[in-house]
């Protein structure tokens, strides 16, 4: 019923004067609800590319004018080395010096897919751009890796609504345009607490749930710490070993070091969560095993010669060791060698 309100919703205007020539097809009905996307990487490719094909209004939004006059040229190649399919998508993409107060007023849900050590950066540009002009609360979705404390970087947006997520698909960059992905997963959402947000919420989520594994949750506390531990083990062994998930999972000295470092990470689980290892070394193997052929974020970062999100992951597991009194030699290994390596 919802969804058949949703799809008679055509009356979509363009949230960044769009121009292009993309009509979405009798399958890609168009909704109601305006997206902007904040990053445009790997993941936020990816979901640029997931919304366009459901008929969502979406826009992408970059750092620079040169990234954003990039993409906006040649728009964005998304390959789906599961399916085998690749899908072209003229996605509008504009840098923040050109988010006006028309954009902000158009756009219902804000998907942030920046790195961890990005959202001081992100959250500046954000109250100068965005901010003065919110005229209503939006929803904002944040998908990243790791502990990100967003009352201390983005008071404004945390004093409002934040729906919080983790993904655990794999998507890797390939070049400027185009994103390949490497691994099925599931994307977990945070149920919203307000009930004013749950039917913007809730019409997205309809809109783009064919296109992508969603799970709502009320306990994203213990899906983000779970997927944090998850990164912990396979991030830094894949980034130095240079291997890509499902490898490294089963290469005969990588796969030790990831069992080290759960085992330690679970300590430190078990004291903050009461997470055991029989939990933890299973859901590692899944997301290794669903992302064989990915390469982590972690080693696209070395890779790229960009900074890691160490500090975001396993960091976080050192600073929790250390209040618990806890060793976790292995984590601290990983810690030195990616730093070493940024
Ligand atoms: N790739 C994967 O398989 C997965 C990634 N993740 C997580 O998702 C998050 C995003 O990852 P991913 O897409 O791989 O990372 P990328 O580094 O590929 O993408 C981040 C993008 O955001 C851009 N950016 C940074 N700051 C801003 C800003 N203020 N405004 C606009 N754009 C900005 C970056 O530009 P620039 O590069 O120029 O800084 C970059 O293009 C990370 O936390 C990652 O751990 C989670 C699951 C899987
Ligand atoms: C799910 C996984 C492990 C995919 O590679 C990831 O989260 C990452 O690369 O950061």
């Amino acid at each position: 019923m919802l969804l058949e309100q949703i799809l008679r919703c055509s009356d979509v205007f363009d949230i960044f004067n769009w121009t292009s020539s993309f009509e979405p097809s009798q399958e890609r009905k168009a909704t109601n609800v305006q997206v902007a996307i904040i990053g445009a990487g790997a993941v936020g490719k990816w979901l640029a590319g997931i919304h366009m094909q459901a008929g969502v209004k979406t826009g992408l939004i970059c750092k620079n004018s040169q990234q954003a006059k990039a993409v906006q040229q040649s728009g964005i190649q998304v390959m789906d080395t599961v399916s085998g399919r690749t899908n072209e998508y003229p996605v509008d993409c504009i840098a923040w010096e050109h988010v006006t107060a028309a954009t902000v007023a158009a756009v219902k849900v804000w998907i942030v897919s920046v790195k961890t050590y990005q959202w001081p950066v992100f959250y500046e540009l954000w109250s100068r751009n965005v901010e003065p002009f919110l005229q209503a609360s939006p929803l904002v979705v944040a998908v990243h890796n790791g502990f990100v404390d967003y009352r201390q970087v983005s008071p404004k947006i945390a004093a409002r609504r934040i729906i919080r997520s983790v993904l655990t698909y794999g998507v890797t960059a390939e070049e400027a345009r185009s994103v390949q992905i490497r691994g099925n997963g599931v994307w977990t959402l945070e149920q919203p607490s307000d009930l004013h947000d749950s039917q913007t919420f809730q019409n997205w989520v309809e809109a783009i749930k064919p296109r992508v594994n969603i799970t709502v949750t009320s306990d994203i506390d213990s899906a983000i710490w779970r997927k944090l531990l998850v990164n912990s083990c396979v991030n830094p062994v894949t980034a130095l070993a240079k291997l890509e998930n499902g490898v490294a999972w089963e290469n005969p000295h990588a796969h030790p070091m990831m069992v080290a470092l759960a085992k330690e990470a679970q300590e430190v689980s078990r004291l903050k969560y009461g997470m055991e290892l029989v939990e933890l070394l299973p859901y590692i193997q899944q997301v290794c095993t669903d992302t064989y052929y990915n390469r982590s974020s972690m080693l696209q970062d070395l890779l790229a010669g960009r900074k890691t999100e160490i500090d975001a992951l396993n960091g976080r597991i050192l600073q929790l060791a250390k209040e618990y009194g806890l060793k976790a030699m292995h984590h601290q290994i990983m810690y030195d060698l990616i730093k070493a390596q940024e």
